[in-house]
């Protein structure tokens, strides 16, 4: 591997990706403090896309040094240039302090505090709390830890308007609820790989057989989170299609979980869970732009902030 595609890889690109996408439709769905649909200043879209990128492949390094020992000990990770031995443990701390310095000075120069303050609140999140410490701490980590991971919609909002709206609140609770089904499933897959490491993740404090059961539970809760948006009037019908029929896909999966066809069945709904996300929040997008305000249900919220 090339230097670049090491110092790339530290920046964990796909998820990242991702959590970008949901922080840049946060921005095209503020409203203003009328309610009214607005279209985000070119500098808050362009600098705020930069900071929060920058600050989220920050905390990903981050977690790429405070990680090492597990990561070199699970076969998923065991590939990674702190793992090797590509990179030292010294350059991958400068590269994400660098991340994370140019990200604050972007976000608080030439966006706004709030959402430099989130951002940095979300990035500690992760890369301390979350690695450092739930993770070895507790099979719950990754709940209180989706946390940071479920914040980029609000950080695109307030990017934005400069403002805390319920509406944005909704997008995080999505997020949050989400992250559960989606890493379990992983974490089953790979349940060996975390046993190895000796990472408290559920399916090894808990077993299987549990683990299936919390991802059925936050899989309920998340149909019925993602109805949310259409009864607080935030978003319409074309979004109302696409939560549910998303959702019952999504179900299925959960229910399929408990007597799954083959090993590979929780990877498959791993993989659902990310196609899942991407296209809800295109739909949140869609029905935001495509569907005149007056068919959405009259209720409007007051900013927090
Ligand atoms: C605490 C919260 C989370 C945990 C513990 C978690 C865990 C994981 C793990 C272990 C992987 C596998 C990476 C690999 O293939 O090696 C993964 C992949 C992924 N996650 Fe998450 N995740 C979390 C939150 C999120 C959030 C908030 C997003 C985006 C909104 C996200 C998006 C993705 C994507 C796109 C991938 C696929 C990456 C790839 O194909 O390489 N994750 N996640
Ligand atoms: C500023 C901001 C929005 C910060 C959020 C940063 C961020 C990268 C969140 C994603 C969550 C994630 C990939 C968790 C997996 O960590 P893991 O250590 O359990 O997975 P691993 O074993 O693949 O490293």
């Amino acid at each position: 591997m090339t230097k670049f595609k090491q110092y790339m890889e530290l920046t964990k690109p796909r998820v990242v990706a991702l959590l970008v996408f949901c922080a840049v439709i946060g921005m095209f769905l503020a409203v203003d403090a009328e309610g009214n649909r607005m279209l985000p200043s070119w500098q808050a879209g362009i600098f705020g896309t930069l900071g929060i990128w920058l600050a989220s492949a920050s905390a990903a390094a981050f977690n790429h040094l405070i990680d090492q020992r597990i990561d070199k000990l699970m076969a998923r990770t065991s590939h990674r240039p702190l793992a090797t031995g590509e990179l030292t443990p010294m350059q991958v701390f400068v590269f994400a302090m660098a991340l994370g310095i140019v990200s604050m000075l972007v976000l608080v120069c030439l966006v706004n505090t709030l959402t430099a303050v989130l951002t940095f609140f979300s990035l500690i999140g992760y890369a301390v709390i979350y690695t450092a410490y739930l993770k070895r701490a507790t099979p719950q980590n990754i709940v209180i830890g989706g946390l940071a991971g479920a914040a980029p919609p609000v950080l695109g909002w307030t990017a934005v308007t400069g403002s805390l709206h319920p509406y944005a609140l909704q997008l995080l609770l999505i997020i949050f609820v989400w992250t559960p089904p989606h890493f379990w499933a992983l974490a089953i897959f790979r349940v060996d790989d975390y046993s190895r490491a000796q990472v408290p993740m559920l399916p090894v404090t808990h077993g299987v057989k549990f683990t299936r059961w919390h991802i059925f539970f936050y899989t309920v809760l998340l149909f019925l989170v993602t109805l949310l948006p259409f009864l607080t009037g935030m978003s319409g019908l074309i979004y109302l299609f696409g939560a549910v029929v998303l959702g019952i896909g999504f179900l299925w999966y959960a229910v399929r979980l408990f007597n799954p066809p083959d090993d590979f069945f929780a990877m498959k709904m791993f993989n659902y869970s990310i196609i899942y996300l991407m296209v809800l929040f295109a739909f949140l997008l869609a029905d935001h732009w495509l569907v005149e305000p007056m068919v959405h249900l009259p209720v409007t919220f007051e900013p927090i902030v």
